[in-house]
């Protein structure tokens, strides 16, 4: 019997909700993208999909939220199948132990991002998803790849968040300019950056992410759509970098590999076991979610989830 049907999962997640409303530390929302400082920081939601395929929820699974930087795992996925090892010439595999939109490193390492989920590295991996063609068709292979595997189309881009961000993304447009000015770019700035932004204004709901994240477990009854030699490494890297500079305290107190959005969103994977998705605005000083991270630590422990 695997772990994953273990103790009344259903019973742990509502249990979690209701401990999670209790407190009312809720953390800030993000409030550079004036759209994501619009919502509501009193919400929680957690969805866990098991190997068998059953998906349990609790809270507010079902509000679609922006998915932001988690949807830097469905982008390095694809450019991976784009452009193969190749893609590691332009973009690292190291932790930063920097903030998520910091341009130090950019300047001392000649225009190579540390790694695919620092905004930098996740400009270039989406720059080499682009490759040279209309933005629209690049975006459509990644709203297709993420609908795939959530396995619904009632998955949408929110184009006022797009347009927010873009109206305030001057860091975005610095970082982009720097790798532009290393030739680390292959597009214009700006065509590479509404990609972008765009992609990170998908929205899910935490029962969808929960869903789009099977692909990452690697279990029989699961759907596959990358090898299982690049699931391993996709986990690595959201282990070593998912969360920026709160990844090893993220790895320290759950244990698992996840990816982080500044929307409040975390995906997590259980290797073999599950994919589990967790949603609260509010965030903490590394710009994760304070409630997901604590959901996070408390059911890894309960169900006896670790990859340590
Ligand atoms: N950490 C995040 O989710 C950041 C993504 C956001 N779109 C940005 O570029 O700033």
């Amino acid at each position: 019997m695997p772990r994953s049907n273990a103790p009344d999962l259903p019973g742990l997640l509502s249990r979690l909700n209701g401990r999670m409303r209790e407190d009312d530390h809720w953390g800030d929302v993000a409030a550079y993208i004036p759209q994501l400082a619009h919502v509501d920081p009193h919400q929680f939601g957690i969805a866990v999909v098991t190997a068998d395929g059953t998906c349990h929820v609790a809270g507010d699974s079902e509000v679609p939220f922006s998915v932001q930087s988690i949807t830097k795992v469905f982008t390095l996925a694809i450019a991976l199948g784009r452009s193969g090892d190749q893609l590691w010439q332009r973009v690292g595999r190291e932790p930063s132990g920097r903030a998520f939109n910091s341009i130090v490193q950019l300047e001392q390492e000649q225009g190579r991002p540390r790694n695919p989920f620092i905004n930098a590295g996740a400009i270039v991996t989406t720059d080499e998803v682009l490759g040279h063609r209309p933005p629209r068709e690049a975006l459509a292979e990644i709203v297709q790849f993420v609908r795939a595997a959530a396995g619904t189309d009632d998955i949408h881009i929110n184009d006022a968040v797009a347009a927010s961000e873009t109206a305030f993304g001057h860091r975005n447009f610095a970082l982009a300019h720097f790798l532009a000015s290393f030739d680390n770019l292959k597009n214009a700035p700006e065509l590479t950056l509404g990609t972008y932004f765009h992609h990170c204004a998908l929205e899910m709901s935490v029962r969808q992410l929960a869903m789009a994240g099977r692909f990452l477990v690697d279990a029989p009854g699961l759907p596959r759509l990358v090898s299982a030699g690049r699931i391993r490494r996709l986990n690595a890297l959201m282990l070593t970098c998912g969360h920026y500079d709160g990844s090893g305290d993220f790895a320290y107190r759950v244990g698992l590999p996840g990816k982080s959005g500044v929307g409040g969103g975390i995906l997590a994977i259980v290797p073999g076991q599950a994919s589990i998705a967790v949603w609260s605005p509010g965030l903490n000083r590394y710009g994760n979610s304070h409630k997901g991270t604590e959901a996070l630590a408390i059911l890894a422990r309960q169900m006896g989830w670790s990859i340590f």
